[in-house]
């Protein structure tokens, strides 16, 4: 990781910068993929699974054989844990749910209310390119089914054997998902954004990915299918202090840095011991790895920058807008008050990163790139739409009327007064 000593304010920005990519050969490469799936569909699906998954698959939809097979090959350890992850994000996803409908009186006899409404058709995007993320099905697949969507369609690539991991396969059938495809990347967004002869066209996709996939969702959104969010390669800021534990501090780093060679970790400390021990706690624990070579290269995007007080840490981690944020410090309870720019904030020692990416019940999918500046992460409400409602009596009517009528004239809108006047009596 590069070491960074007391930047000058000028410089954060440079410092912040996330790993650089094309985005425009990146953007052409995924428009031409996109294009192929809208004009020839299942086909296209199929070409592209075997170019960049290395499987000629004659079929992609997931078979309820399949599906049965899956319960067997999985360990009842391994079964247990998804329960229970499984049990905890219902239970803090439930909380979302709008409370019941609640009618406000504006002015006496006009009644206005909100209303949530399922999206009726949602796409789930399972990341399995490098690792099959199962506790991703979780995490879609539970709020979704908690809002009430009809149909829930989950892509995720293949092995090179066809195969999907049993584990996600578990998790979707625990979780209400009605179609799983075999496919990934480019290929699996355009074949829920536009629909093919197999698989239904959604009308939101939500789910994380890598940069083919981020940016295949970026672009259906410019044609009319909503996403979630930009949630791309995995990251994580770590704010500390001299309280801090190297150990634990160089294990959450890892944790980030194993996703992917474009992962980015951080780690933002007013302590000098702090950097020399993490540093020597990282090339210790790193000799432990099976993804070492993953980690190693995601470590040179990466850097541990010293900063001289907790104010201008407090600063930095804001500008950063993390994926992820820890709270290594002294009084991490009110630092984390202060926090105004983050996907998900750990609090104190004891709650590393892994924790809310599987089980403790909040939601992995969480903006990434300094998004987290403007968006939230994947929860029930990614699910619905809200639906206003009003309702006037003749009486309403009449008392508002002067109001919209002076309105729409001032705006030169005299069809929209007109549709007042033809109402109002007296
Ligand atoms: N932000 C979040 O909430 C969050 C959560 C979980 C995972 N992640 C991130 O998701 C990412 C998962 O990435 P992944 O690669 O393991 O799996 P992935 O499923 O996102 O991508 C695999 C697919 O990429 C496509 N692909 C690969 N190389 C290609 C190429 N050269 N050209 C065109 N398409 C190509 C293939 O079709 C393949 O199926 C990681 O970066 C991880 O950090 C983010
Ligand atoms: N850290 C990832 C989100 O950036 C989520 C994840 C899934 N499995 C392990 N981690
Ligand atoms: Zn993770």
């Amino acid at each position: 990781m590069i070491v960074v000593k007391n930047p000058p304010r000028e410089a954060w920005q440079g410092l912040l910068q996330r790993p650089a990519f094309d985005a425009v050969s990146l953007q052409e490469k995924v428009a031409a993929i996109l294009n192929d799936i809208k004009t020839n569909g299942d086909e296209a699906v199929l070409k592209y699974t075997a170019l960049y998954d290395g499987v000629q698959l004659d079929n992609f939809i997931v078979t309820k054989e399949e599906i049965a097979a899956a319960h067997q090959q999985i360990s009842n350890e391994l079964k247990a844990a998804i329960v229970l992850a499984a049990n905890n994000i219902k239970t803090f996803h439930a909380k979302q749910l709008t409370a019941k409908k609640e009618v406000i009186e504006t002015m006496p006899g006009i009644a206005c209310w909100r209303k949530p409404v399922a999206i009726e058709k949602v796409g789930l995007y399972v990341p399995g390119g490098s690792a099959p993320l199962f506790s991703t099905v979780l995490m879609l697949a539970i709020p979704a089914q908690l809002a009430g969507c009809k149909e829930i369609v989950l892509c995720t690539p293949p092995a090179k054997n066809g195969t999907i991991h049993p584990a996600i396969l578990f998790a979707a059938a625990l979780t209400g998902v009605t179609t799983i495809i075999k496919a990934g990347g480019v290929q699996a967004i355009g074949a829920m954004a536009y629909g093919t002869e197999s698989v239904s066209k959604v009308y939101k996709i939500l789910g994380p990915g890598n940069q083919y996939v981020t940016c295949a969702k970026q672009l259906v959104q410019q044609e009319g299918i909503a996403i979630d969010m930009p949630a791309g390669p995995s990251e994580v800021c770590v704010l500390a202090d001299e309280s801090a534990n190297a150990a634990f501090v160089a294990a959450d780093l890892l944790s980030q840095a194993e996703h992917g060679v474009d992962s980015q970790v951080l780690l933002v400390t007013t302590s000098a011991r702090l950097i020399e021990e993490t540093t020597k706690e990282i090339g210790k624990q790193l000799e432990n790895l099976p993804r070492q070579e993953i980690a190693v290269r995601a470590l040179e995007n990466s850097k541990m920058i010293l900063l001289d007080n907790m104010e201008d840490m407090i600063a930095m981690v804001n500008e950063y807008a993390a994926e992820h944020l820890i709270l290594a410090c002294n009084n991490a309870d009110a630092v984390a008050e202060r926090i105004v720019n983050a996907g998900s904030v750990f609090i104190g020692n004891f709650s590393p990163e892994s924790v809310g990416d599987y089980a403790s019940g909040t939601n992995h999918t969480l903006p990434t790139h300094g998004f987290a500046k403007a968006y939230s992460g994947v929860s029930v409400d990614s699910f619905v739409k809200k639906i206003t409602y009003q309702k006037l009596t003749q009486n309403g009517l009449n008392a508002i009327a002067s109001s919209v009528i002076t309105m729409a004239e001032a705006e030169g809108l005299r069809a929209h007064a007109e549709a007042v006047k033809i109402r109002v009596k007296g």
